[in-house]
This record gives structure tokens, C-alpha cells and sequence, in this order.
């Protein structure tokens, strides 16, 4: 008799890397859910539907399908499941603690979106420095440069970069051609190797002496919220921010407040808080350059996550284990 196929759930779409993931299916039948929202899929768990299912991949936009995967949604999730693939660096919309009570193993893709995320900083950077926002609404209103007044050079200007991950050090090596000076705050300094010649500073000496200050740290517990009203008030005035991270690491309504009192001189914004909805005070405010979370938006980039997720799925099939963990659970041994 045939032994039967344990089954790998997708939970979203694969768009680039269709052969990997068909490869898949040696080593499992591969599912998708019928549900298409939360309360229907949480409906399909408790049913049965979706017993067999050993490894689920998550992409960013199947939270459309089951909203954050917390203590809720774990309690109906498959008995059968013990791996869950999440296609992007932050995993902020999966709750680790509730799936690590239930020994479910989680992995993220690091490294792949390095690159993309640090051009994507690098352009808000030069762009929030320049005021080209400002310069770029004028010309489309045809008014030439309209209220566009003289920006700054990168050159000779402090940056400090709050989060020195991968993301982190592949901006500081793009900043360092552009001649800045880069000094960084993260929980724990970095070996000298890895620090390759940035200062290490504490987070209100970053807050204080940075001209640019880039935010690059994880959403978590810890970070919500990491930059608000008093951090602001530590900033050098006129100081210039960017986000390539996650929108409520920074406290949005008081970025605004911020912004409006000239604290802050501009900010470049890739994420937001209540992401697909932007705060109508940094809309209307013309020394914020927005972009629509686009940090990894390149046919490479995306190539090369989905590669990577794939890579964690097939290991957890045919190995037992992810090639990516998260770190809150990277030191764990005993799954059994
Ligand atoms: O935002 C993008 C990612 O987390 O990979």
C-alpha cells in the first residue's frame, strides 16, 4: 500500500518561484486553504479540513486570510503542524510565544532582503535630505519646483543607524559611499569584525548626535513604539528620519506633532502603522516622502525570498528542521 504524502499548506501565493515550489510535492501533497478570511479560516481548522498538514508557507499578504497568527488563531491550528515558513525578514503578525507553547517552529527569510531594503533606505535618505518630495508634487501640480527649498548633502553628516542587522549594515556600506559618518545602537555591540569600523553609542546618544537617524530594528514587544515623544525631544533639531522597518516602531501621532513643530525636518517612510492606511498628518505634510511599503518590491528580491522559503519548507519535510528559525527559538532543542 501507499504511504501517504504529509501535506504543506500555502498560505497566500507563490508568483516567481512556481518549479521550486512544485518540486515540493515529492516529498508532500501540496494544499491551499478554501477559506479566504480569518473567521472562515479558523472555521476550516476546527472542521478537520486541514489535518495533515505538517509545514504551512505564509507569505506577508495572507494575513488577508488569517489575520495575525496569535494565541487565537494557534489554538485551531492543525494538530498535525509543526513548522510554519513565513516568506519576509519581520514576523511581527505571528505571536512566537503561543506557537513555541505549542512546539510549532517558525522561520523567517534574513539576508535575501538586504539589498533591496537598503536601496530602498538609501533613496529615502538622499530623497528626505534633498526635500524632493516637495520638488516632485510642485512639478506634477505644474508649478516647477514650487516651495522647494535648498536640501542637504549626505556628506560629512552623522547617521545613526538604531538596528545593525543585516539590513542595517548593508545601508551602512551605501551610506559610507556617500561619504557619511555612521554610528549605530543595537541591544548587544557587535564584534569589531562585524562592526567594521562604525561607533558603537548608546540609544540616547544616537538620539542625540545623529543628523540622519535610520530605523532598522525588528517590531516586537520591545520596539513599539521605541521612538515618540520623548525621543523625539533628545533629537537635534532639524533632524531627518527614516523607515524602512516597520511603521509602529515609531509612534506615528507623535511624529506628526513632531514634524509639525519643525523638530523633525523630514522623514522618508516606506512603512506605516496601520499599514494599508497612512496617517492623514504625514499625507498632508509635504516634507514626508512616502512610498508604499515597496522596501523588497523587486522581481529579484522576490525571486530570491520565495527561493529561500521554499528552502525552509523542503527542510522541514525531508530534514526536520528550518534553515532560517527565528531567533526567539533558535536555541530551542527539544521540540518532541
Ligand atoms: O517588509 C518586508 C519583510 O519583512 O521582509
Amino acid at each position: 500500500m501507499a504511504t501517504q504524502l504529509p501535506k504543506c499548506l500555502l498560505l497566500g501565493e507563490i508568483e516567481h518561484a512556481h518549479d521550486e515550489w512544485n518540486s515540493l510535492a515529492e516529498f508532500a501533497e501540496l494544499v491551499k486553504p478554501a477559506s479566504k478570511n480569518r473567521e472562515d479560516f479558523i472555521e476550516e481548522c476546527r472542521s478537520g479540513a486541514l489535518e495533515g498538514v505538517i509545514v504551512a508557507y505564509r507569505t506577508f499578504d495572507s494575513f488577508t486570510i488569517t489575520g495575525r497568527i496569535d494565541a487565537e488563531l494557534v489554538a485551531v491550528l492543525p494538530k498535525s503542524l509543526k513548522f510554519i515558513c513565513h516568506n519576509g525578514a519581520g514576523y511581527d503578525q505571528l505571536d512566537i510565544q503561543p506557537l513555541t507553547d505549542r512546539k510549532i517552529r517558525v522561520s523567517n527569510v534574513p539576508t535575501a532582503v538586504d539589498d533591496a531594503t537598503a536601496d530602498v533606505n538609501m533613496f529615502l535618505i538622499i530623497g528626505a535630505l534633498r526635500n524632493f518630495n516637495i520638488g516632485i508634487s510642485a512639478l506634477r501640480n505644474l508649478e516647477w519646483r514650487g516651495k522647494a527649498t535648498l536640501g542637504h548633502d549626505p556628506q560629512n553628516k552623522v547617521l545613526g543607524i538604531l538596528g545593525m542587522g543585516g539590513i542595517g549594515k548593508t545601508l551602512k556600506r551605501r551610506c559610507e559611499a556617500f561619504d557619511m559618518i555612521v554610528q549605530y545602537h543595537n541591544r548587544r555591540q557587535l564584534p569589531p569584525e562585524e562592526e567594521d569600523g562604525a561607533k558603537y553609542v548608546s540609544f540616547d546618544e544616537l538620539l542625540a548626535t545623529s543628523d540622519v537617524i535610520s530605523l532598522n530594528l525588528p517590531l516586537n514587544a520591545h520596539t513599539r513604539h521605541i521612538i515618540s515623544t520623548a525621543e523625539f525631544e533628545k533629537m537635534k533639531d532639524g533632524v531627518v528620519i527614516v523607515n524602512t522597518a516597520r511603521g509602529a516602531v515609531m509612534d506615528e501621532a507623535a511624529l506628526v506633532e513632531a514634524l509639525n513643530s519643525g523638530k523633525v525636518r523630514s522623514v522618508g517612510l516606506d512603512v506605516f502603522e496601520e499599514e494599508p492606511t497612512v496617517h492623514p498628518g504625514l499625507l498632508d505634510n509635504p516634507n514626508v516622502l512616502l512610498i508604499p511599503h515597496m522596501g523588497t518590491f523587486t522581481v529579484e528580491t522576490q525571486t530570491k525570498m520565495e527561493v529561500w522559503n521554499i528552502e525552509n519548507a523542503k527542510m522541514a519535510l525531508t530534514e526536520g528542521h528550518l534553515k532560517s528559525p527565528v531567533p526567539e527559538q533558535a536555541d530551542i532543542t527539544d521540540w518532541d
